[in-house]
């Protein structure tokens, strides 16, 4: 530690023995550049070539950026979207407030409500390793019933939050309706049977040696797209062709990437990514997660008409929900979060 009792887990000069990861997980090559070849895709364009626009009012040019990016890369970032700079801010600063109350606090332990999920460092183990982050997980739907439950300080929380999510429930319909029009599939057939369900924000301390460490490992998420927020901070990383490639900070992009359940209805013609987060010395990194994902009743199976002699179905059909029982899909949360 630094110095006073006070102070908080990550004020620290070196990585302590239980943050530490074996060789294989740590995180190589920190040093590299953020990649220049994972689209950016610029929503507006819609708005400037109105000629374009085809008979379900989205502009071609952009279904083909959005689905020659989810089947290359299964993750995109988008700009221009149309959702107002403070409405992004004033998230963050509630998010940030949120963290530093805990983390100022006496308590030292998770806090597991009827509502929401508090998981502080030490929760997170893999082989006695902790991650180097602070994490809050709530559902999101339906907005109006659980925004009750979240956490009620900051003061602001619940209503700014609850603003945040009426724009992103716009954004993420928008991206869904052109992901499906670029499989072919009728209009609303992701859009209508899928919620913006889970919100996770994660606050990733500044690390003495983020060589040593991780903020999130690597994962697939249980969803069908995932957007995150991260206010133009580094350290996401994504997977291609067996490399990991650091996402650039894009002021007010959000980051889309393609979950498991969008695999299993293209019929694996658009790939769920895997990403991780890693830590950095100097800032902190500090994100806004929302997990669109199907109605916890929705049967997933690859659609039908992507389904023929050639392109034999590559998954069986099973409840959203008996997915996520199986697969532990929200960690050891699970059932509170599906439960809540
Ligand atoms: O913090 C991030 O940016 C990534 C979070 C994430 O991958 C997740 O919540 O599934
Ligand atoms: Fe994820």
């Amino acid at each position: 530690m630094k110095g006073d009792k006070d102070s908080r887990w990550f004020e620290v000069e070196c990585v302590p023995k239980n943050y530490i990861f074996s060789k294989e997980d740590r995180p190589q090559n920190l040093d590299a550049p953020v990649s220049d070849s994972i689209p950016v895709i610029d929503l507006a364009i819609s708005n400037l070539q109105a000629s374009a626009v085809n008979i379900n009012g989205h502009n071609t040019q952009l279904v083909e950026q959005i689905s020659m990016a989810s089947q290359q890369f299964g993750f995109f970032q988008v700009i221009n979207h149309g959702i107002q700079e403070k409405t992004l801010s004033d998230a963050m600063i509630v998010v940030k407030e949120f963290f530093d109350m805990q983390l100022s606090g006496k308590e030292t332990r998770s806090r597991h409500k009827e509502g929401y999920i508090y998981t502080r460092s030490i929760d997170y183990v893999k082989d006695g390793v902790h991650l180097w982050r602070e994490n809050l997980k709530h559902p999101c739907h339906p907005l109006e019933e659980c925004i009750h439950l979240w956490p009620d300080k900051p003061t602001q929380y619940q209503e700014v939050i609850a603003a945040y999510l009426v724009e992103i429930q716009k954004l993420s319909s928008r991206i869904l309706e052109m992901i499906c029009e670029g499989l072919g599939l009728k209009e609303g057939y992701l859009k209508d049977t899928s919620e913006v369900q889970l919100l996770v924000s994660n606050f990733y301390p500044p690390c003495p040696d983020p060589s040593l460490t991780l903020g999130l490992l690597p994962h697939y998420d249980p969803s069908l797209i995932t957007l995150v927020y991260q206010g133009g901070s580094t350290g996401l990383q994504v997977m291609k062709d067996g490399q990991w490639l650091n996402v650039g900070a894009i002021p007010n992009a959000f980051s889309v990437n393609i979950g498991n359940q969008l695999e299993i209805i293209s019929n694996k013609k658009l790939k769920s990514v895997k990403h991780r987060v890693v830590t950095c010395a100097h800032e902190a990194r500090q994100s806004i997660v929302t997990h669109v994902n199907p109605c916890l009743d929705c049967v997933i199976e690859p659609a039908k008409i992507l389904v023929d002699e050639l392109e034999p179905s590559v998954y069986k059909a099973s409840q959203y929900k008996d997915y996520v029982q199986r697969n532990k899909a929200f960690g050891d949360y699970t059932t509170a979060i599906q439960n809540a």
